[in-house]
C-alpha cells in the first residue's frame, strides 16, 4: 500500500479545481451582503430606486454563480473521494492476497472486512468531501472576519472573543471523540466476526442447539457498541449545544452593540446588515465543527489501522533470485515461465517433472514442533500415502509443500531445487490440492472446477474431470447441469457431492503434482476406489494422498505413518502388514474382523473382492503426457467421453447414485 498522499498526489489537478470552485463560491457569498448594505443604503435610505434592478440583478447572478461553482466543488470532491477509495481499497485487498497463512492464522475475517470496507469509506469521505468542507469552513471564517473587520474593526471584536471559546470547545469534543472512535472501530470489527461466524456456522450453531449462546455472545457485543456510539452521543450533546448557543449569543451581541453604533451614529444601518449577514455566516462553519472534527477524528483511526495491516510484510515471499527469473525465464527459461500477473496457471512448454524430495524436514510454529527429521523421496509418477492419527502433521506436509509455511529445518527439493528458490506461482501452479475442507465458491459447478486454470480450460475438460471425480452423475440431475449454481460454499450439496467436486476441480487443474488430504472422507468406499483407480491411471502424476482409512493409501508405492512429530513406519501395504505395527493395528481396526486378524491377506484387503473387475481408462490419452501441460493438449480426448464402452464411464455408471 502507498501514503495516504500519493493516492491523493494523482488528483492534484483536480483538487485545485475543487478549490478553486470553492474560494469563487466563498467570494461570491462574501459580495452578497455588500449588496445587502447598498441595498439599504443607497436604495432604500438614500432612494437611488435607479440602483435597485441592477443591485438585485447582482444578487440574482450570485445565486446562480454560488449553485455552479458548489456544484463543481462537490461533484470534484465526491469524485476525488470515491477515487482514491477505490485504489486504496484495491491495493489493500491485493496486499491481503499476498499475505502469508500466519497473517490470517492472526486476523479474523470480520476484522479484514471491516479494515477494507468501513476502514476505506472513512478515509475516502475525509479526503473528499468531507476534508473540502472543514478547508471551505475555515476559509469561509477567515474571509468573513476579513470582511467584518472592513465593515467595523470595533464590531469585529465580538466575533473574534467568541470564536477561540468556540474552538476550545470543538478541541475538546475532537479529542474525546477520537478516543471513543478506535474503540467504535475495534468493536465493528468485533461486531463483524461475531455475526460472519455465526451466519457462515449456522448448522452448527443449530445442530448443537447454540442460538441462545450465540445470541447473548452477539448481544454482549452488541451492547458494547451500543455504550460507544452513546459515549460518542453524550460527548455531542456535552459540546454541540454550547457551541451553538455561543454562536447565537455572538449573533445577539452584534445586533445590540451595532444597533448602539447605529443610533450614535458610528455605523450605518446598512452596514449594520451586511455585518448581521456575516456573523450569520460565520456560525454555519462553527456548529458543523463538531461534525467535521468528528468525521476527521474517526478517518484518522481508520487510516492507522488500514496501515498498521499494509505495514505487515508477507513471511513467505519470492527469493529475488526466483522473482528474477520470473521476469526473464518468459523468454529465456523453458523450466519456469512465470507470468507477469502471477496467476497459478501453467502454460504450455512449462516442464514439472513432479520429483519432490523432504530432506530432514523439520517445522515449528510458535515453539511448538510439528515436524521432525521428515525424509522423503517422491519420483515423477509415484503415489505417496500418508497416514497417521489426528494432528501429528499431515496436513502441515502439505502446507509446506505449498509454502504455506516454510520449513524450519532441512530442504524441500521439487525437480532438484529448493522450493523456495522457486516462484511462487509456479511452484503452486504445479501442484493441485484436494483439501480436507472443502470451500466451494458461490458459483456455478464449471466455475468451480475451472478455478485453477480459468481462462484456459475449456467445457470438455472440466466434464472430463467432473467423471474421473465420480461427479458427472449427480450433476446431470441439478437443474442447470454443469451451470447450477451452487450456493456458498456449496450449500445445496451434500458433503460427498462437495468432495467430488473439489476432487474434480484438482483433475482439471492437471498439475504434475496431485495431493488428497483426506479428500475421500465423505465418499462410500466403493466411490472412493473407483476414484482411487481413476487416479492410479494418471500414470504421470506425482500422487500424495492423506487418509485415515487404509483403502484410501494402501495402493501407494510408499506409505509412510506419522507419530510423534516424525515417520514412525514406512513401507508398501505389504511391508508395513509384515512389521505389524501401527499400521498394522490399523487395518486391523478396520478390516481385522471380517479378514480375521490371524488370516491377514499378503496384499488383498477383503474390500477388492467387491469391487467391479478393473477396467482400464484411458489415461495414456485422457491424462496428461509427462511434459505437456496445457489443458488444450493434455485434456481428456473427445474419444475417451464418447467412445461406446469407455471404460471411465462405464466405472461412473457403476456409481451408486448419491
Ligand atoms: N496454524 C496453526 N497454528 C498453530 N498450530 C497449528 C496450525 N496448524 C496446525 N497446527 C498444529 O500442528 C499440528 C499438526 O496439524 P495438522 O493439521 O498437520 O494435523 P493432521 O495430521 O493433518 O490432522 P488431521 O488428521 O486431524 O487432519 C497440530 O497439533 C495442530 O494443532
Amino acid at each position: 500500500m502507498k501514503k495516504l498522499g500519493t493516492y491523493m498526489k494523482r488528483y492534484g489537478f483536480l483538487y485545485l479545481l475543487g478549490f478553486a470552485a470553492m474560494l469563487i463560491s466563498i467570494a461570491l457569498d462574501m459580495m452578497a451582503p455588500q449588496i445587502t448594505r447598498r441595498i439599504i443604503d443607497d436604495v432604500i435610505v438614500g432612494g437611488q430606486m435607479e440602483l435597485l434592478m441592477r443591485l438585485l440583478f447582482g444578487l440574482l447572478g450570485i445565486g446562480i454563480g454560488r449553485a455552479v461553482f458548489q456544484y463543481i466543488k462537490e461533484f470534484t470532491y465526491d469524485y476525488i473521494g470515491v477515487s482514491v477509495g477505490y485504489h486504496m481499497r484495491r491495493d489493500l485487498f491485493r496486499h491481503l492476497q499476498t499475505m502469508s497463512m500466519d497473517f490470517f492464522d492472526r486476523h479474523n475475517t470480520g476484522e479484514l472486512m471491516t479494515r477494507t470496507k468501513e476502514d476505506v469509506d472513512k478515509v475516502w469521505a475525509a479526503v473528499g468531501f468531507v476534508g473540502i468542507l472543514a478547508v471551505e469552513a475555515l476559509t469561509h471564517t477567515i474571509l468573513v472576519l476579513v470582511c467584518m473587520f472592513r465593515l467595523n474593526p470595533y464590531l469585529t471584536l465580538v466575533p473574534l472573543a467568541l470564536l477561540p471559546l468556540i474552538g476550545f470547545c470543538a478541541v475538546r469534543m475532537e479529542n474525546g471523540l477520537g478516543k471513543v472512535y478506535d474503540q467504535i472501530s475495534e468493536e465493528t470489527a468485533e461486531l463483524n466476526t461475531v455475526a460472519q461466524e455465526c451466519i457462515a456456522g449456522v448448522r452448527t450453531v443449530k445442530a448443537f442447539a447454540r442460538e441462545d449462546y450465540e445470541i447473548s455472545k452477539f448481544s454482549r457485543h452488541n451492547r458494547l457498541f451500543y455504550d460507544l456510539n452513546m459515549e460518542q452521543a453524550k460527548l455531542l450533546a456535552r459540546y454541540q449545544p454550547l457551541i451553538t448557543f455561543l454562536g447565537k449569543v455572538m449573533l445577539l451581541a452584534v445586533v445590540i452593540i451595532g444597533g448602539l453604533m447605529v443610533i450614535s451614529g458610528r455605523m450605518t444601518i446598512g452596514a449594520l446588515g451586511a455585518f448581521s449577514e456575516y456573523a450569520n455566516n460565520v456560525i454555519w462553519p462553527m456548529e458543523i465543527l463538531g461534525w467535521l472534527s468528528n468525521d476527521i477524528a474517526s478517518a484518522f483511526a481508520s487510516w492507522r489501522k488500514i496501515k498498521k495491516v499494509a505495514q505487515q510484510t508477507p513471511q513467505i515471499t519470492d527469493p529475488a533470485a526466483a522473482a528474477q527469473n520470473a521476469s526473464s525465464s518468459e523468454t529465456s527459461d523453458p523450466t519456469w515461465s512465470a507470468q507477469k500477473d502471477g496467476a497459478a496457471a501453467i502454460r504450455p512448454g512449462d516442464i514439472v517433472a513432479g520429483e519432490l524430495i523432504f530432506e530432514h524436514v523439520g517445522f515449528s510454529l510458535d515453539g511448538h514442533e510439528i515436524l521432525r527429521d521428515i525424509n522423503i523421496t517422491l519420483k515423477p509418477g509415484q503415489t505417496l500415502g500418508i497416514m497417521g492419527m489426528t494432528g501429528t502433521g499431515k496436513t502441515t506436509i502439505v502446507n509446506l509443500i505449498q509454502r504455506f509455511y516454510d520449513v524450519t529445518e532441512g530442504r524441500i527439493l521439487l525437480d532438484g531445487t529448493d522450493i523456495r528458490e522457486l516462484p511462487l506461482a509456479k511452484l503452486r501452479a504445479s501442484s493441485s490440492v484436494v483439501m480436507q475442507e472443502v470451500f466451494l465458491f458461490s458459483d456455478s459447478v464449471t466455475e468451480n472446477v475451472k478455478t485453477g486454470c480459468r481462462e484456459k480450460m475449456n467445457q470438455q475438460t472440466v466434464e472430463w474431470a467432473c467423471r474421473q471425480a465420480g461427479a458427472s452423475r449427480f450433476i446431470s440431475r441439478l437443474g442447470n447441469q454443469y451451470e447450477t449454481v451452487i450456493g456458498e460454499r456449496g450449500v445445496g450439496l451434500s458433503g460427498g457431492q462437495k468432495q467430488r467436486i473439489s476432487i474434480a476441480r484438482a483433475l482439471a487443474k492437471q498439475a504434475p503434482i496431485l495431493i488428497l488430504d483426506d479428500a475421500t472422507s465423505a465418499l462410500d468406499m466403493e466411490t472412493e476406489k473407483i476414484i482411487q483407480k481413476n487416479l492410479k491411471e494418471m500414470k504421470h502424476s506425482t500422487k500424495i494422498i492423506i487418509g485415515h482409512r487404509i483403502s484410501a493409501v494402501r495402493s501407494a508405492d510408499e506409505i509412510i505413518v506419522l507419530e510423534n512429530n516424525t515417520i514412525a513406519e514406512r513401507g508398501t501395504h505389504a511391508e508395513l502388514m509384515a512389521q505389524k505395527g501401527r499400521y498394522y493395528r490399523t487395518w486391523c481396526v478396520q478390516y481385522g474382523e471380517e479378514a480375521g486378524a490371524d488370516n491377514l491377506p499378503k496384499t488383498v484387503s477383503p474390500l477388492d473382492a467387491a469391487l467391479p473387475p478393473e477396467t482400464v481408462s484411458p489415461p495414456e490419452t485422457a491424462s496428461p503426457p509427462k511434459t505437456a501441460l496445457s489443458p488444450e493438449t493434455v485434456s481428456p480426448p473427445e474419444a475417451a467421453v464418447s467412445a461406446p464402452g469407455n471404460s471411465v464411464l462405464r466405472r461412473e455408471e457403476e456409481l451408486p447414485c448419491p
